[in-house]
């Protein structure tokens, strides 16, 4: 498999300065290669997104921290992610992905290691199997860890997730909106079923993240912005937000980091909702210990 390029190397500078403590809470680490080898199940083959790489891209975006979700290519071994959390000073948090059969002490392992929930993927194109069953096990071993679940689908699939969801007894985190059709508007029938799940389960929240992959417009994404402000101000205190850089899979509409940085402004429109959402929320979840 021919290795992918995902991201720009000079986004550009954000128009906006993001408050002190800001957290980028979805990134990703590809590699380095040598270092740390891509699953044999992965369904992209990354070239190197080190931690080097990363933290550059925090300073120049105004964050302070990160946090680092194993992307699918790494599989169930963290170490990549586990090296860009020890190299970054106390900044970077972590989300895993583990075998559902994974022991308290590895668990424990993955703990001092900055990890602080685990993430479930749904999406076919990325993963082979999800097996509930298991995944919601895994759910109850990490509840007395104080972490939380992340959870990765497409819109067709939330109806029929619901009792699974239900099943977790951890907040739940919805990466990129459940990855509603934004083309729908901000009443449409996949954002209404998205509320409805936010409004039914207050332990539910979710990552504002993703207009360069939901927003048919594209830059400046002014349809992802009118379907997600409501969103920030209906839960002020259960979103989050990430670049998801690198972009994996993003081949061909790579978007600039920094125009990114620019939607949060508005899509987050008062200093309070940008201190939630950037700082005291991530921290909630993140920085608790
Ligand atoms: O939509 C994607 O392709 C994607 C992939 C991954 C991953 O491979 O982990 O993570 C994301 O947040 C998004």
């Amino acid at each position: 498999m021919a290795r992918s390029k995902t991201w720009v190397d000079f986004p550009s500078k954000p128009k906006w300065t993001p408050p002190p403590g800001a957290v980028d809470a979805h990134v990703h680490v590809f590699g380095p290669e040598a270092e740390f080898p891509f699953s044999p199940l992965a369904k992209y083959h990354p070239e190197d997104a080190t931690p080097e790489m990363l933290f550059a891209l925090r300073d120049h975006l105004g964050f302070s921290r990160n946090v680092i979700v194993q992307a699918s290519c790494h599989g169930t071994d963290n170490a990549a992610t586990l090296n860009a959390i020890a190299k970054s000073t106390g900044r970077a948090r972590g989300v895993a992905v583990v075998d559902p059969d994974i022991g308290l002490d590895a668990l424990k392992r993955l703990h001092a290691g900055g990890i602080r929930g685990i993430r479930f993927n749904f999406l076919k194109r990325l993963v082979d199997n999800a097996p509930k069953d298991k995944f919601i096990e895994v759910a109850k071993r990490i509840a007395p860890l104080g972490w939380h679940v992340v959870v990765y689908f497409e819109a067709d699939i939330l109806e029929e997730l619901i009792p699974f969801l239900e099943a977790i007894p951890t907040t739940i985190v919805v990466d990129h909106l459940g990855r509603p059709d934004i083309a729908q508007g901000p009443n449409g029938a996949d954002i209404a079923a998205f509320k409805a799940l936010l409004d039914s389960h207050p332990n539910i929240w979710t990552k504002v993240s993703g207009p360069e992959r939901l927003s048919p417009m594209g830059p400046p994404f002014d349809d992802f912005v009118e379907v997600v402000r409501p969103i920030v101000e209906r839960y002020p205190d259960r979103v989050l937000w990430g670049t998801d850089w690198p972009h994996p899979n993003m081949e061909h509409r790579i978007p600039d980091d920094g125009t990114l940085v620019d939607v949060l402004l508005r899509i987050a429109v008062t200093e309070d909702l940008q201190h939630k959402l950037l700082v005291a929320n991530p921290e909630r979840l993140y920085w608790a210990d």
